[in-house]
């Protein structure tokens, strides 16, 4: 028995029914790198099998290294969602970069993502250079999207990766038909050392609740003006409160920062319609993670060029 009281291997001569006897089980750290935009956070998803990191078609939205925990018979994988790696802009950019670069010497295997539809370029040369680097942890290469390719295509792009490094394999999948998922699956969890699961089972991500909402409030505040604000926006959860005297109502209150007044207007829009509408949007999605009815107190606040500002960045959770 394991310490959470659950059967997992051969932990503490437990055999689980599901392992062949003599394999031990393994647990440890993975995560995703690759260019903006080329699927990591849906992969991520697809394989944890609920909504945990959030997705969006415009690039560089997650910004948080988001945990999702997939649970397997024979081992447990915690997947560390990074965010793409690119050119620091403003300091914003350059935390980024070094929180990339920190996650990817601690976790035990790293799965880079090409996808299938687009040409290899400098920007996957760039990260296949980096990954190089990092000598210790071997690396799975995976083109993404087959869904969007053909055979040949897709047979061409292996060929083309292949050759970008020293791959411990590489592999093709799509995360929206959900072909080769869970050869993927077994292509990171081979490479994880022998241990304890990290984690209970049946938890899907360690992410403080306050981290996730405040998540999905900004993904709701973006929809249909990333084009105008795609990196201005922030959200701080400041309290989740079940009501009183209730056991069916939480209330949640939180900040939207934004830079510029402007950018108040753009997101309150006319009348407050719009904020109203951000209101709506992220409740139901705050409702369906917390599993309960949600009053949602949403307040806007101007924070001047909040992403240059250290103390800011801190007060918004990007720590150094
Ligand atoms: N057709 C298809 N679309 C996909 C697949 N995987 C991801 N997408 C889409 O590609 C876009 C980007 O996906 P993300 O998962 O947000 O990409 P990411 O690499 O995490 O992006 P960043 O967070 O910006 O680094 C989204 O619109 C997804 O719906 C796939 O297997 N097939």
């Amino acid at each position: 028995m394991s310490e959470s009281g659950a059967e997992y291997g051969t932990i503490d001569g437990v055999t689980s029914p599901q392992m062949p006897t003599g394999t031990r089980f393994k647990s440890g750290f993975a995560c995703f790198i690759g260019r903006p935009n080329v699927g990591k956070s849906t992969l991520m998803n697809a394989l944890v099998g609920t909504k945990v990191a959030i997705t969006s078609s415009k690039p560089q939205t997650t910004r948080r290294a988001i945990r999702g925990i997939v649970h397997r018979p024979d081992a447990q994988l915690v997947i560390v969602d990074t965010p793409g790696l690119h050119k620091p802009r403003t300091l914003l950019g350059e935390r980024l970069d070094s929180l990339v670069r920190s996650t990817l010497s601690e976790v035990d295997v790293i799965g880079f993502c090409v996808p299938a539809n687009e040409p290899v370029g400098p920007g996957d040369r760039f990260i296949a250079a980096e990954l190089a680097q990092v000598k210790r942890t071997p690396v799975v290469a995976i083109v993404t999207k087959t869904d969007l390719a053909d055979r040949q295509q897709v047979a061409e792009q292996l060929l083309k990766v292949s050759a970008l490094g020293e791959w411990a394999d590489v592999v093709p999948c799509s995360a929206e038909s959900g072909y080769q998922l869970e050869v993927v699956s077994d292509l990171l969890a081979a490479r994880l050392p022998e241990g304890m699961p990290l984690y209970p089972e049946g938890e899907l991500t360690d992410e403080p609740e306050q981290i996730l909402v405040a998540e999905l409030i900004r993904e709701a505040a973006l929809e249909g003006v990333r084009e105008e604000l795609p990196h201005s926006i922030a959200v701080v959860v400041e309290e989740i409160r079940p009501r009183e005297d209730r056991d069916d109502l939480v209330d949640v209150q939180a900040w939207l920062y934004v830079e510029r007044p402007s950018q108040k207007g753009i997101v309150i829009g006319p009348k407050g319609a719009r904020l109203k509408e951000v209101g709506t949007r992220a409740r139901k999605q705050i409702e369906a993670l917390l599993g309960t009815k949600v009053y949602l107190d949403l307040r806007i606040k101007v924070a001047k060029d909040w992403q240059r500002d250290p103390k800011q960045l801190r007060r918004l959770g990007f720590y150094d």
